[in-house]
Order: C-alpha cells, then sequence, then structure tokens
C-alpha cells in the first residue's frame, strides 16, 4: 500500500501543496482532478521521488521512501511515472524502446510481451517505426507501453490522454485501465478531465489551490458538487438560488446541472428566455437567460429564439 503525506511543498517561497494525505492499495485508481497549475504534476513528482518532501512522508508498504537527496537515480523502481514530456528515445525504433526495459535473457518471451504491450495501446502497426518519425499521440502511447513494460507495482500518469484524439481516446482508456486493474497495478492520474476521472477511477482527489477540494468515490464527487470551481470539471453546471425550488425562504446556492431541468406545462419560479441551441448529437443544448444570468439545459429538440418557457428541476 502506498501511503502520501505530504504537509506542504514548496518550490521557494510559494507554497504549492498543503495537507494532501491519502493511501492507495494494490490495484486501486485514484485520479488527482484539478485546474491548470494546481500541483498535479508537483504531487506526482513528489510521490515518484523526484523532489525532495520536507515537510511529510511517503511510504510504500510501510517503508518510508527517502527522496532524491537519499538516492543516486531519483526515482522508485517499483514505480513509473509517464511525464508530459515523454521519455521516449527518438532514434530507436517502437520495439526497440519497449524492449529496454525488458529482461533480454529470452528473445521469443520479450518480443512476446513487446507484441502483448503495443496491442493495448494499439501500435502494433508502428513496431519497427522510428520514434521520431511518430506524431504525438502515437508517442504518448508509446510512453504509456513503456511505462508498462518492467511490470510497475504503481503507475503514475500525468495526463496521459492530452495528445490523443478523441476518436482513439475511449478504446485506449478502456484497454489501459483494465490491464492495470488485472494486473493489480496501482495507478495516480492526473487529469483535468472529469470524464475519465468519472469513469476509470476508483476515488477522485480534487485540487484547488494545492489543496484538497474534495475527495471520494466518483459518484460521490458528482452528487456532492456545490460550488462554482467543482461544477466547473464537470461541463455547463449552472449556480442557482435554492429557494427557486423550494418553499423555503433559504438564501444558499445549489448547482444545477442540465440535465436536471426540464420544460415545464406548469408555471414555475423559473421562467427563461430561449437564446441559442446547441446540437450535440443525442440531444440539444440550450442556452436560455433568466434574471440576466445564463442558463443551460438540455432538450431533445431545438427551441425558437426568444421565446419564454418555464423550467422545472429534478434531482
Ligand atoms: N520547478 C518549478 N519551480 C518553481 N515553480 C514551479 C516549478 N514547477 C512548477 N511550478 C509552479 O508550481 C505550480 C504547480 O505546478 P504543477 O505543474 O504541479 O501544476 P499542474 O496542476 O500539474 O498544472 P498543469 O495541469 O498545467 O500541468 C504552478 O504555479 C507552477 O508554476
Amino acid at each position: 500500500m502506498l501511503k502520501v503525506e505530504i504537509d506542504s511543498f514548496s518550490y521557494s517561497e510559494k507554497t504549492i501543496l498543503k495537507n494532501i494525505h491519502f493511501t492507495l492499495k494494490p490495484g486501486e485508481h485514484l485520479s488527482i482532478l484539478g485546474e491548470s497549475g494546481c500541483g498535479k504534476s508537483t504531487l506526482l513528482h513528489l510521490v515518484y521521488g523526484l523532489l525532495h518532501l520536507e515537510n511529510g512522508s511517503i511510504y510504500y508498504n510501510e517503508k518510508k521512501l527517502l527522496g532524491p537527496t537519499k538516492t543516486l537515480i531519483p526515482g522508485e523502481l517499483f514505480m513509473k511515472l509517464v511525464a508530459q514530456e515523454f521519455n521516449i528515445m527518438p532514434f530507436t525504433t517502437v520495439a526497440e524502446n519497449l524492449g529496454s526495459h525488458l529482461s533480454k535473457l529470452d528473445e521469443e518471451k520479450d518480443e512476446n510481451r513487446i507484441d502483448a504491450l503495443l496491442e493495448v495501446v494499439e501500435m502494433e502497426a508502428f513496431k519497427n517505426t522510428l520514434v521520431k518519425n511518430l506524431s504525438g499521440g502515437q508517442k504518448q502511447r508509446v510512453a504509456l507501453a513503456k511505462a508498462l513494460a518492467n511490470e510497475p507495482e504503481v503507475l503514475l500518469l500525468d495526463e496521459p490522454f492530452s495528445n490523443i484524439d478523441t476518436f482513439r481516446k475511449n478504446k485506449l482508456q478502456r484497454n489501459i485501465f483494465s490491464y492495470l486493474k488485472k494486473n493489480n497495478i496501482s495507478c495516480i492520474t492526473a487529469t483535468h478531465d472529469s470524464d475519465e476521472a468519472l469513469a476509470f477511477s476508483d476515488h477522485i482527489l480534487m485540487l484547488k489551490n494545492g489543496t484538497i477540494e474534495m475527495t471520494g468515490t466518483p459518484q460521490f464527487i458528482y452528487e456532492s458538487v456545490s460550488t462554482e470551481y467543482q461544477a466547473g470539471f464537470f461541463g455547463d453546471a449552472n449556480l442557482l438560488p435554492k429557494k427557486l425550488f423550494s418553499a423555503n425562504k433559504v438564501s444558499e446556492n445549489i448547482i444545477v446541472f442540465p440535465h436536471q431541468l426540464k420544460v415545464s406545462e406548469e408555471k414555475t419560479k423559473l421562467e427563461v428566455a430561449i437564446k441559442k441551441s446547441y446540437f450535440k448529437g443525442d440531444h440539444f443544448l440550450i442556452e436560455s437567460i433568466w434574471n440576466e444570468q445564463t442558463i443551460f439545459f438540455k432538450h431533445h429538440n431545438s427551441l425558437e429564439v426568444n421565446i419564454m418557457l418555464h423550467l422545472s428541476y429534478s434531482k
């Protein structure tokens, strides 16, 4: 089990991370969800042992990790980090890159392993291509396969699918994350992609300015969203006064997702003017105005501009 206890971390004067404490069991997948610059990469670099953690400790199976000041080569052997700058060799082929991490004792076994890894990242056709001739997304896939080559116990992924097109992303995510589960490899992913975090992780840790904003299962996180920052990860959420939907005269606001608002035949307190309809494939996202505030809701067809409609809310 990995135990992370970061009390604080600063690059110079500025504190980047504060009170980040969590554990990760074998085979578990944790997503670190946060906006750009909130400290996700720094967190992964501390866990991997590239940065020295003065205030706090990191343990693996009860053993304290020493960090870069006490080890000759930074980075722990049982872990692999796939960073945003990929650690792959440009002037060698894809197969040679993967092979560089294998034992080289049994040629046939290594060859089979390379083929299996290329299948996971769908790069079979590029086995003998020089890495320098690959696209950014293809290089990212080779970096992922290379990290898996020598069977790490913990995998740290920094925005692992950032260069990969939507066309390929979903299948690749399914392949990678089911491979990790099958092989009981723990994983921490730094991402700002809430779809990925919701679909594939066991736990989400949401960061804001280097501190824990929320933590829990994907379902808990989604259902507990209560501020604009938290909602910002999950599409076009609306921040609305709670009293619009309840008899009580409470003053707080609630976050309402577009799918939670429906056109109502009956009068409600939320009467909106329609501004625009965006085609989203299986539905339309409707932009409307209430009280000078933009409100988004889902609807099965497009709506005429400037008509007035009442909306009801259901959780
Ligand atoms: N080597 C460094 N020296 C000083 N400050 C740094 C260094 N590396 C990062 N920072 C700062 O630390 C903060 C956190 O950076 P970090 O890269 O961890 O964020 P991130 O959440 O991973 O961002 P992104 O999603 O854009 O990759 C930022 O304000 C960044 O400017």
